[in-house]
């Protein structure tokens, strides 16, 4: 539980949250060359075992309770025509999430992840941002907080995941504002939108930037983000002040997360990319944070899909770095 009532005090608490275990991170990396396979046949599961130890403060960690948590809203935006789907979608999708159905349930129950959904008031949409800031201060502040409470402080990964139509084109307006660079630079097909979507969601962008002025990351959060981005925002940081490592997911989470890096550098060190999403700007947006995706499968659906399918990669480095025998206990010669 964390306690700020202003974007200032949000940004006051990610700069004092914690770094990763050097000691876990130093033992991991010796436990990892005495393990019997060749230095290094492991590639970048070897890697991944390391940050995943330094993270959770111990050399030989286990992976046992991923959590996957969805946020969901809505945007006022969409009342300029920027989604190829109503925004009713949004809602009638939550309740499809609560009974099963959605992949990213089967993705859950693959994986063994808890999964828990938050609709952040979901009749009340953002305001068009290009005609006012998105949310009020207060709002963002809530969503932010909603997100930080969202986190079981008990689970060993998080993935954050979101649902909301319109939520692509808040995304590439954060892209720009963070990355730099104009609307059509940032902004992708989304849900499926034809040349012409394309284009009025450059122009949409681009109106956006034009109206908000304000280049703090937080505030481009606040004026032409989205709840369910702030909620993300929020979670992402709850997770590192529990040492829980995250699983980034697609476009609108990266965004979600670019405006932690960007109010404090290292801040998603935490943090790896689950998947290269097929909306154009996706690859452009990890590059500027410097993360290397861990899948690329042209999935480009959001609510944390590409995220959960990462976490069977992570499993696998977790499981041979911890159960793995060394060459002593094998009896088996180095080299
Ligand atoms: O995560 C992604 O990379 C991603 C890419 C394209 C679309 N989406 C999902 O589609 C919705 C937003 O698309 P749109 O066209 O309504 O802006 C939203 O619910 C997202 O979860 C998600
Ligand atoms: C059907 C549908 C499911 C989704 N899941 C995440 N975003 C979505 C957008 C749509 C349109």
């Amino acid at each position: 539980m964390s306690q700020f009532s202003t974007l200032t005090e949000f940004a006051h608490v990610l700069a004092k949250l914690p770094d990763a275990d050097l000691a876990a991170c130093d033992g991991a990396e010796q436990r990892n060359g005495q393990l019997t396979k060749p230095p290094g046949a492991l590639g970048r599961l070897e890697e991944l075992a390391i940050w995943y130890a330094g993270w959770r403060g111990s050399a030989r960690p286990t992976l046992e309770a991923p959590q996957i948590v969805i946020f969901a809203g809505n945007h006022g935006v969409c009342a300029q025509g920027v989604s190829a789907f109503p925004s009713e979608v949004t809602v009638q999708m939550v309740a499809n999430f609560e009974h099963g159905g959605a992949a990213i349930n089967q993705l859950a129950k693959a994986f063994g992840a808890s999964m828990t959904v938050h609709a952040l008031e979901l009749d009340r949409p953002t305001e068009d941002f290009t005609k006012a800031p998105a949310m009020s201060e207060r709002d963002c502040v809530t969503a932010l907080q909603t997100g930080w409470d969202a986190v079981d402080p008990s689970a060993d990964l998080l993935v954050t995941g979101e649902m909301g139509i319109g939520n692509t084109t808040s995304g590439a307006a954060l892209g720009a504002a963070l990355f730099g660079g104009a609307g059509e630079d940032w902004v992708g097909r989304g849900t499926g939108v034809d040349d012409a979507g394309l284009a009025n969601k450059a122009r949409v962008v681009d109106e956006g930037l034009a109206l908000h002025a304000s280049r703090d990351p937080l505030e481009i959060l606040r004026c032409m983000g989205g709840r369910e981005l702030a909620a993300m925002a929020g979670a992402i940081a709850a997770a590192r002040a529990h040492r829980i490592p995250v699983i980034l997911d697609g476009f609108i989470c990266t965004a979600a997360a670019s405006v932690l890096e960007k109010t404090q550098s290292g801040a998603l060190d935490h943090c790896v990319a689950g998947h290269l999403s097929a909306e154009g700007a996706h690859g452009k947006m990890l590059e500027g944070l410097g993360k290397e995706p861990l899948l690329s499968l042209g999935l480009r659906l959001g609510e944390g899909s590409g995220a959960a399918a990462a976490i069977g990669v992570l499993k696998a480095a977790v499981a041979c770095h911890s159960g793995m025998a060394t060459f002593a206990e094998a009896g088996v010669s180095d080299g």
